[in-house]
């Protein structure tokens, strides 16, 4: 079975960090994972080495059964759609953002994606609430924005496999739950999702399993963290019994794993 993503024992030496230690891990079809972990531990150096971007030093990194470095020109790139981190959408060169993710659909062999690309990229606009936008320049566009249009230009291709970095950063809370409610349609769809994350939050609820890294390594890969019994309702007022005295417990309660 040729899964979205396998990693046998990835390595990844950036200058003279290792900055990833003997990953393995894999996410199987259909399944939407959670790559949690504290600033620098990691992630992003992790979606980079399986999309391709950042050189693997020992070790591997497969899509659909494809090494991403000794077979990438038989990866299948066009079912994977990657948002990378908070980069600006418009680069400085202007472009609307129907451009934007119109070029999504560039594979390198058309040049010109035509009325039906158009079509698509409308539709992929409206599926992060901003087709009313489409003919504005990104550069007119608030950081929040701009990180939708690159989502839109990741879902134009409609791909199988979503590998998102940090999706909900700087994002407003309407326009979170808007993406997480894009996100599980694409999961009830069939869609593998792949998902670097700071906390769960909006996308608590679709993620079935999490992958915490802490210095580079793999330390959880298993149901996602859940709150206390109780902890999570907000009448819940996180006083508990010590000896008869009545003590305010403080403990952060929604993520057990320690990152
Ligand atoms: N090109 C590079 N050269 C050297 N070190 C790098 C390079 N890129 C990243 N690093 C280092 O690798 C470590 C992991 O970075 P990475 O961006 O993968 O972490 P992260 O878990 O995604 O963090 P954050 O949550 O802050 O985004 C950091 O210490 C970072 O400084």
């Amino acid at each position: 079975m040729d899964h979205p993503v396998s990693t046998d024992d990835l390595s990844v030496v950036l200058g003279s960090s290792t900055i990833l230690r003997g990953i393995d891990m894999t996410v199987t079809d259909g399944e939407t994972v959670a790559l949690l972990g504290a600033n620098g531990s990691g992630k992003s150096t992790l979606v980079k080495a399986l999309v391709g971007v950042v050189p693997i030093t020992r070790g591997r990194a497969r899509l659909y059964g494809r090494d991403v470095t000794t077979e990438s020109r038989q990866v299948a790139w066009g079912r994977v759609g990657y948002v990378p981190q908070r980069v600006t959408a418009g680069g400085g060169v202007p472009a609307t953002a129907l451009e934007v993710v119109t070029s999504g659909l560039l594979d390198g062999r058309r040049v010109r994606p035509g009325a039906a690309g158009r079509r698509r990229a409308l539709e992929a606009l409206d599926q992060v609430g901003l087709a009313d936008r489409a003919r504005d320049s990104v550069q007119v566009f608030s950081g929040g924005q701009q990180q939708r249009v690159l989502i839109a230009r990741a879902l134009v291709r409609d791909p199988d496999l979503l590998v998102l970095d940090e999706p909900l950063a700087g994002i407003d809370r309407d326009s979170k739950e808007q993406l997480a409610g894009t996100l599980a349609t694409l999961h009830e769809d069939g869609r593998t999702i792949l998902v670097v994350l700071h906390e769960l939050g909006e996308l608590g609820p679709l993620v079935e399993r999490c992958v915490v890294l802490r210095h580079g390594r793999v330390v959880h890969d298993g149901a996602p963290p859940r709150p206390a019994p109780g902890h999570d309702d907000p009448e819940h007022e996180h006083v508990h019994a010590h000896g008869g005295d009545q003590v305010p417990d403080h403990h952060v309660p929604d993520l057990n794993v320690e990152l």
